[in-house]
Order: C-alpha cells, then sequence, then structure tokens
C-alpha cells in the first residue's frame, strides 16, 4: 500500500549537527498523525525534506508512493510551513485568488476553501486586519486549494490565544473527519493529544516513539483504597506477591492488569474489608513524553 507519507532513515546534518537522525515514520491514510517534540528536535527540517524543500544527507522519504522530487511527487498534496505570507492589503479573498491562479487552480475553490476554515464572513477584509487565528486560517486555506489527500501543517497553533486554539483544533478535526489525511507538528502535547490518532514522538532529532495516544500511555495496574488499608495491604501482597504492592498517597498501587479488577475486588470483600476504590491506572502522559524527550516539552494553553 502507498502510504501517505513514509520516510526509511531520513537524515539531515548541517556540519557537525545533526538535525534529524535516521527517521523511520509513516503515516497512514485518513489519520491525523501529531509529530510531537520540543524545541529544536527536528520537527520543521523533516516536514521541509518531505517537501522538497531541504535536501536530506541519507535517507529516502515518499509521499502516496511518489519518492520526494519525482514528477507529481505533491500533487494533491497541501502545506503550510513557517507561517504563511500573504500580500498585507490585499483581503483574504483575493490573496486566494492570487495563489489559485498561480496554481492553476480553478478560481471556484476559493469560496470553498473560505467556508471550510470559516472565514467567509471576514473574506472581503483585508489580510492586516485579521487576528493571528484569521491569518493561520487563512494559511490552511492556501494549502487546501488544491484539494488535497494530504496536508502537512508545522505548528499550526503556535502563538494562538485558547480561543484561536480550538478553532483550529475544530478545522483540524473536521479536516480529518472529511478524510484527508494530516500531519502536523507541535511541541504543545495537549493539542496532539486532543486531536490526533496517532503520534510520531521526536527528540534530537531521533523518533523515539510511534503510536496511538492510547497505547504510549497505556495501563499500569490498579489503584485501590480500602478500609483498614494495612490489611488491605497484606491481602493483596499475599494475593499478587509482595513485590507488587506500594502505598502511595493513602492507596495502593498494585502491579496487575485492569482485567483482574473484578476478582481483586471479590478476595478483599470476601476478606472482610471495605473497597472504596479500585480502578485502572493510566500513566500520566505528561510524565511519559518527559522520560521519552528528557524534559523540554510545553504544556499546551
Ligand atoms: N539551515 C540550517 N542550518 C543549520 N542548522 C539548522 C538549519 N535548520 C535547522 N537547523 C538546526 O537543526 C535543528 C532542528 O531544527 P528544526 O527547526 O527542524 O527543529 P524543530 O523541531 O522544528 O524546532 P522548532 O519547533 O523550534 O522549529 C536545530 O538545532 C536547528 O538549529
Amino acid at each position: 500500500m502507498n502510504l501517505p507519507v513514509q520516510t526509511h532513515g531520513l537524515t539531515k546534518r548541517y556540519g557537525d549537527l545533526t538535525a534529524v537522525d535516521a527517521l523511520s515514520l509513516s503515516v497512514r491514510p485518513g489519520e491525523v498523525y501529531g509529530f510531537l517534540g520540543p524545541n529544536g528536535a527536528g520537527k520543521t527540517t523533516t516536514l521541509r525534506m518531505l517537501l522538497g524543500l531541504v535536501r536530506p544527507t541519507a535517507g529516502t522519504a515518499t509521499l502516496f508512493g511518489r519518492p520526494v522530487g519525482a514528477a507529481g511527487h505533491l500533487a494533491r498534496v497541501g502545506a503550510m510551513i513557517e507561517g504563511p505570507s500573504f500580500y498585507p492589503y490585499l483581503s483574504g479573498r483575493d490573496n486566494l485568488r492570487v495563489l489559485a491562479r498561480s496554481a492553476g487552480v480553478r478560481a471556484d475553490r476559493v469560496p470553498a476553501v473560505l467556508a471550510q476554515v470559516d472565514l467567509a464572513d471576514r473574506a472581503g477584509d483585508r489580510y492586516t486586519t485579521y487576528s493571528l487565528g484569521m491569518k493561520q486560517r487563512l494559511g490552511v486555506a492556501a494549502a487546501l486549494l488544491k484539494d488535497p489527500r494530504l496536508l502537512i501543517l508545522d505548528e499550526p497553533t503556535n502563538g494562538l490565544d485558547p480561543a484561536g486554539m480550538a478553532d483550529m483544533r475544530d478545522l483540524i478535526r473536521r479536516l480529518g473527519a472529511t478524510g484527508c489525511t494530516v500531519l502536523l507538528s507541535s511541541h504543545l502535547l495537549g493539542e496532539v493529544q486532543q486531536i490526533c490518532d496517532r503520534v510520531g514522538v521526536v527528540a534530537r532529532g531521533r523518533l523515539v516513539a510511534e503510536s496511538s495516544v492510547a497505547e504510549l500511555r497505556g495501563a499500569t495496574g490498579l489503584r485501590v483504597v480500602a478500609e483498614p488499608l494495612d490489611l488491605a495491604a497484606d491481602r493483596i501482597r499475599t494475593l499478587v506477591g509482595p513485590d507488587r504492592v506500594r502505598l502511595v498517597d493513602g492507596a495502593l498501587d498494585v502491579g496487575i492488569g485492569p482485567e483482574r479488577a473484578a476478582w481483586l475486588n471479590a478476595e478483599l470483600v470476601g476478606a472482610g474489608l471495605a473497597v472504596s476504590e479500585l480502578r485502572g491506572q493510566e500513566r500520566d502522559l505528561e510524565q511519559v513524553f518527559f522520560e521519552l524527550t528528557k524534559g523540554g516539552l510545553a504544556h499546551a494553553g
């Protein structure tokens, strides 16, 4: 199958600095893929290599099976990288008309993409009067002119206020729901967590994880609160082994899978203990990313 994006050993060196280090990632059809990493991790360089704007030092990249640089490799690929540039004194609509003409796109795409990004009402206003969020959405509109099957967005929520971020998230979700594959980069864990199907985590140019958000988080055990707690701890140690029980903040962390929750509950109740809480524990995603990237991820606003 020709995946929307596939890279093998993609590498970019600038002198002694390896900005992107043997990156192998794959983006599947129809998914919203979050490319997540701290500032300077190599996200923009990677996206620029996918678009043929930066030449890789080593490795390969294909979009829908076409090697970067081959004829038609950007057919039906839309991109917004490092802030869109528009004519400040033209309206949003006229800016898009100029771009449509130079890209050989039919003029009737302009009202269609303006509606898609919720800018139809303000389309006649000059670009300079737009809020940052509107400017970013106009950038997405420009990327949509080609009616892309793959949309590549570099930090689409960067610099936006919370309302602007929410609008951008809605827009990306809507685009994802239409079947368009979206690859977006972000240094904001919260953003990626809310809108992406899968994430690739990059740190110092290397892909350190690639999976669904749920898989990354994983389930690590059960949290149990019961009265009396010390008797519950003794009972559980006997049942599952002493190494698997830890007392944390007035609760017991038990290192067994959530599928054994009902069994454990029955055992504790059968032993005359009052169980007030028993639930599966998920790892804290912040912690997961901190460990993967050794710090440096920012919080969502
Ligand atoms: N043209 C260049 N020449 C030299 N070094 C570069 C060049 N472009 C990028 N770099 C370096 O490569 C590394 C990765 O940069 P890149 O912009 O890809 O990271 P990023 O993850 O997109 O971060 P940010 O979110 O800050 O843009 C950085 O150390 C950067 O300084």
